[in-house]
């Protein structure tokens, strides 16, 4: 199971926790630079023309703010948001009444828009385009198509898996952002801005070891925030500083990295199998996972951090890995030749063990 401390997945505690600390603004947004200026740019010429941006996409791993920027979006048009999702859309009736019951200008997020049921994408494909949708009334041969319009609106795509994403639901966006992980430094204002609203004292060093034990991950970043506070309360001074950060997150077992119990058992069973390579679908039967999660959630980071690299073959552990789990790097074994192409295996961390 994933582990529920350092999961980038939402648990139903951060749902009402996120609320407040969530950034309302583009400008109160931390990190992301590229999006945040793409988005600006996208946002500010609807503004001038007085008519809706094209459809937006954004992708990325689960907690990276795909839900904060929809929300974001909304607010900065100064338009209404209405918020469903990919697998709440179980029939293109219930796609039908929610767009023709939008308001112009409206954003309508859909999370994990790969999910969608295909009757409902069809349907979806012609609101976006040409803001019509045909409802079917009846059934059999005495079935008819009532077009119906439907108001000038912006969708806000979500999705943790771009690729799922057919292509004809891809095109129909005008704008795709792909978040990307935060660096260490950033989590660290991240934390130090949550600690303000949330009024928990903390000081620099305890900022800075609970954003480079995130996971690069905002939404882990706010939970292992609550938990070193909650540690430092009931054990400590009261102050997140850095002992309280360092003995919390050793009783929560967030190790150096911020890797949490999957990450470490994927890495673990790829060096059971020598390194791999090791396909994924044997990975996540390792590992009692579901592929998805395996290839949604543990690997872009582990990818991201170079413990882990994707072969034509199957998935290998880097050199890092063995010395992140404590063990010699074998001869020869990995980072060797055996794989051919893609990413040396002798890349450096991007996330050091250091500070
Ligand atoms: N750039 C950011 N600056 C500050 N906080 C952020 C930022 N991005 C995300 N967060 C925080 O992280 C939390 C998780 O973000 P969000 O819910 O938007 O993630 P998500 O990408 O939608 O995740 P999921 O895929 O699980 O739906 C939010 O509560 C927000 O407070
Ligand atoms: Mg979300």
């Amino acid at each position: 199971m994933t582990d529920p401390l350092v999961s980038a997945y939402a648990a139903e505690e951060d749902q009402a926790a996120e609320q407040s600390v969530r950034p309302k603004r583009l400008a109160e947004l931390i990190g992301q630079h590229r999006v945040r200026e793409q988005l600006d740019l996208l946002l500010q010429s609807a503004l001038r023309r007085g008519s809706p941006p094209d459809h937006i996409l954004l992708s990325g791993p689960p907690g990276l703010g795909k839900t904060t920027l929809a929300m974001i979006v909304a607010a900065e048009l100064s338009a209404g948001l209405r918020m469903t999702s990919g697998p709440a859309i179980e029939r293109a009736g219930d796609l039908a009444a929610v767009l023709t019951s939008l308001s112009e200008g409206d954003v309508l997020f859909i999370d994990e828009i790969h999910r969608i049921a295909k009757p409902a994408e069809e349907l979806l494909y012609s609101a976006m385009e040409d803001f019509r949708v045909d409802v079917v009334v009846g059934k059999g041969p005495g079935a008819t198509a009532i077009p119906l319009d439907v108001e000038p609106f912006t969708l806000v795509g979500a999705t943790t898996r771009s690729g799922l994403l057919t292509g004809p639901m891809r095109d129909r966006f005008g704008f795709v952002g792909q978040l990307e992980f935060y660096d260490p430094d950033e989590l660290e204002l991240i934390i130090a801005r949550s600690a303000r609203i949330l009024d928990v004292p903390i000081t620099d060093e305890g900022s800075t070891e609970i954003g480079r034990r995130s996971r690069g991950t905002p939404r882990i970043a706010n939970r292992l925030l609550r938990r070193v506070r909650d540690y430092a309360e009931v054990r400590g001074t009261g102050v997140v500083d850095l002992a309280a950060a360092k003995a919390a997150l050793a009783v929560y077992d967030v190790d150096e990295l911020g890797l949490d119990r999957l990450d470490r058992a994927v890495l673990r069973a790829l060096i059971r199998q020598g390194g791999g390579p090791v396909g994924l679908s044997t990975l996540a039967v390792a590992v009692g996972e579901q592929p998805d999660t395996v290839e949604e959630v543990c690997e872009p980071f582990l990818l991201r951090t170079g413990l882990l690299a994707r072969t034509p073959r199957g998935r290998v552990a880097t050199p890092s890995a063995w010395r992140h789990l404590g063990l010699p790097v074998p001869a020869g074994t990995v980072g060797g030749g055996s794989h051919a192409g893609g990413t040396s295996p002798q890349m450096p961390d991007l996330f050091s063990l250091e500070p």
